[in-house]
């Protein structure tokens, strides 16, 4: 049986016909509702100089209080970014990316609070990132741009803190990356923070997550366009388009369930003939839709940030272990954990909750997108958040 819905685009990997690999926002960019901070040297885990001048990012909704105790910062994902709430549009590639818990009504209202979420460092929609000028000579950092960790994206983001004039958030929230963020901001900085939202995370990666981040950095060095990372004032356009791809398909089906794509997609053919090459079944156009798509919004290297950032992302590195880093955070804890999250398996939050001690609870979620459900599948979600949020 032949698929309906989307039609097979020939513009996948193989055909040569993906957008190039440099979707980044850069200075000169239409702004869209970015706001945005200059932040002078800031520290840097792993870089011999030390430090680095940084352009943040960032966009708020709602009002903070006279009382200063509203403000809750909102972090985004692997390929997300700071544009939580609102319209694609000039600037925006996308709408806002979470709808079901962030906006007027919702867990998160930016009728009731002061809600900030920035860009990260190294990331590609307006933070300093490869993609933007290097101050020397005025080309893309490329591969100058330094090997960013989590610390260094937290470092970033209690500056911005400093900037907004917010002592302490109520609430610092995140899926993923998101969420290894929140951890960390419980670590460096556990007085600023009342209480953390940690979702489909852990306290420090683990081996199988560094492995599937490991081939798809293997998938865009070993694209011929990568050219080691300089690949921006190439004049043909040949970036490294189809590893990024490639990169977002594995990425993507880690994201998703077996029992799900089974479901979904089953045997069932999408294009041509599958006994032949040409052929093509109907999970691997989806896989290729979404590599095509993240080429349309996303930096390659960039993505090698991110997945730097993540392999090396333990919370308790350097300081006794996650329990010893997290024992002076006081504030209240929401680990979340999707039960299909093949990723981020429900054991990596039982690990985290143990490590946050003080009995903390991990909130088991039934949904049938894994790792993806807190975009796919928010509703439960949505009133976990809440609830944690009016007992803050
Ligand atoms: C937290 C953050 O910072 S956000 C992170 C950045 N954003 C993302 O990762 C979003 C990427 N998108 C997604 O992963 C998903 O679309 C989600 C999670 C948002 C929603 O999940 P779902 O509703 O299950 O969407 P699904 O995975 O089916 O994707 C839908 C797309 O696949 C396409 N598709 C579905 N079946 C096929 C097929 N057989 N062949 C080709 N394309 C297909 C649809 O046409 C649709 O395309 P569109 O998004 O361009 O409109
Ligand atoms: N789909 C999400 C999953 C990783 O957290 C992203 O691309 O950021």
């Amino acid at each position: 049986m032949a698929a309906t819905g989307a039609p097979w685009a020939p513009a996948d990997i193989a055909s040569g016909e993906l957008p190039r690999a440099t979707a980044a926002w850069r200075p000169g960019d239409p702004v869209g509702r970015r706001q945005f901070l200059d932040i002078a040297s800031l520290p840097l885990e792993a870089d011999a100089r030390g430090a680095l001048d940084v352009t943040l990012a960032y966009e708020t909704w709602g009002e903070l209080n006279a009382a200063r105790d509203n403000a809750v910062y909102v972090a985004h994902a692997f390929t997300g970014d700071s544009h939580v709430l609102g319209p694609a549009g000039p600037g925006h590639a996308g709408p806002g990316w979470w709808p079901g818990l962030v906006g007027p009504g919702r867990a998160i209202d930016p009728d009731r609070h002061f809600i900030v979420s920035a860009n990260v460092v190294g990331g590609c929609q307006g933070t300093t990132g490869p993609a933007h000028p290097h101050p020397d000579d005025g080309h893309a950092w490329g591969s100058r741009f330094p090997w960013v960790t989590v610390r260094d994206m937290v470092g970033a983001e209690a500056r911005l803190a400093d900037a907004l004039g917010i002592d302490r958030w109520r609430l610092v929230i995140g899926p993923s990356l998101g969420g290894l963020r929140a951890l960390e901001w419980a670590a460096s900085f556990p007085d600023r923070v009342q209480g953390i939202g940690v979702i489909g995370a852990t306290a420090a990666t683990t081996a199988d997550q560094i492995a599937w981040g490991s081939a798809q950095a293997h998938a865009i060095r070993l694209d011929p366009g990568f050219r080691g990372g300089d690949y921006y004032d190439v004049d043909d356009g040949a970036g490294p388009h189809r590893g990024l791809a490639l990169a977002r398909e594995i990425a993507h089906t880690t994201y998703r369930t077996s029992a799900e794509l089974d479901a979904r997609f089953g045997r069932t053919v999408q294009h041509g003939d599958p006994l032949t090459p040409d052929g093509q079944f109907a999970v691997q156009s989806y896989l290729a839709h979404h590599g095509t798509k993240l080429v349309g919004r996303f930096d390659a290297n960039s993505y090698l940030r991110m997945i730097h950032a993540v392999d090396t992302h333990d919370v308790g590195r350097g300081r006794g272990g996650a329990a010893h880093a997290l024992s002076a955070f006081a504030g209240q804890a929401l680990v979340v954990a999707v039960d299909s999250d093949r990723l981020y398996p429900v054991d990596d939050a039982r690990r985290t909750a143990a490590a946050l001690g003080r009995d903390t609870a991990v909130t088991v979620l039934e949904a049938a997108s894994g790792h993806d459900s807190f975009l796919a599948d928010w509703p439960e979600l949505a009133q976990e958040v809440a609830a944690f949020e009016r007992g803050l």
